[in-house]
């Protein structure tokens, strides 16, 4: 049986007046899959992540979800974004349960707290937290709505090298459990390498190449060629070039 995908991209562009930010992106994601965006600052991946979030629209081209219209599919989409929104004058757990007094909710909440190692810091407010642990809220927030597809923009981008590593492995097991779909835009080739199955390269305004994730996130050296590779897609290569070298090596 074949596996229907849960998003295709199809020939989508976008331009805001005269600049182009995203022009002929063909892109099909399973669920389940981890795909990392990386690329050059400017290079049209957070545009691409609101575009599929629905803050935005395409200038042309389709966003499908299960082969259907957005309308029709009604996908339950989250984001999570380097700066962590949460509510400075409610507590942690009132970040996630918006104080509401259906005992489910709560429990869900509770639940979602333990799972990012926080259930200590229930009643603590955001200012009253590192920026690793207001990410860990803010991770346990985007999952309260049970989402299929999870979208993170940068979301590591302000912590320190341990804390980040430890976000890493933590979203991951999340996302494998849960079985979300996810799409991380990350500057760093080394976290896209450890993180996604899927690496896809963001160059002209388009996705120009892909490669494969190492299979294991802990391998140090599977990890560094994978990035070195995606690195020099980013830096150098012509898309000619690129093209005809992944063909040569698959
Ligand atoms: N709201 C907007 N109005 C006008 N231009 C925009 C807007 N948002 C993005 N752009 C432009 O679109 C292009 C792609 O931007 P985008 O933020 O998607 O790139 P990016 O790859 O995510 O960059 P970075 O890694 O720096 O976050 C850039 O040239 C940017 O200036």
């Amino acid at each position: 049986m074949t596996q229907v995908p849960e998003i295709t991209i199809h020939q989508v562009a976008k331009r805001y007046q005269t600049l182009t930010a995203l022009t002929g992106v063909d892109l099909t994601i399973f669920p389940g899959e981890f795909v990392a965006l990386v690329g050059m600052s400017g290079g049209g991946k957070s545009t691409l992540l609101r575009l599929i979030a629905d803050l935005e629209q395409p200038t042309s081209g389709q966003i499908l979800f299960d082969h259907q219209s957005r309308e029709a599919a009604a996908p339950v989409i989250r984001v999570m974004f380097q700066e962590d929104r949460l509510l400075p004058w409610m507590t942690v757990l009132e970040n996630l349960s918006f104080k509401s007094t259906d005992a489910k909710t709560k429990a869900a909440a509770v639940q979602l707290l333990a799972l990012v190692e926080l259930s200590d810091y229930a009643d603590a407010y955001p200012g009253q937290l590192s920026g690793g642990q207001k990410q860990r809220v803010a991770l346990a927030r985007a999952l309260m709505s049970h989402p299929q597809i999870l979208l993170l923009d940068e979301p590591l981008g302000a912590l320190d090298a341990l804390t980040r590593r430890k976000m890493q492995d933590l979203i991951l097991s999340i996302c494998r459990q849960q079985q979300l779909t996810t799409i991380l835009v990350t500057h760093d080739v080394t976290e896209a390498a450890r993180m996604a199955n899927r690496i896809v390269v963001m160059k002209d305004h388009t996705n120009l190449a892909e490669f494969p994730g190492p299979r294991n996130p802990h391998d140090a050296r599977a990890v560094g060629t994978v990035a070195e590779d995606a690195l020099q897609v980013i830096l150098h290569e012509t898309p000619t070039q690129t093209a005809q070298e992944l063909s040569s090596v698959s």
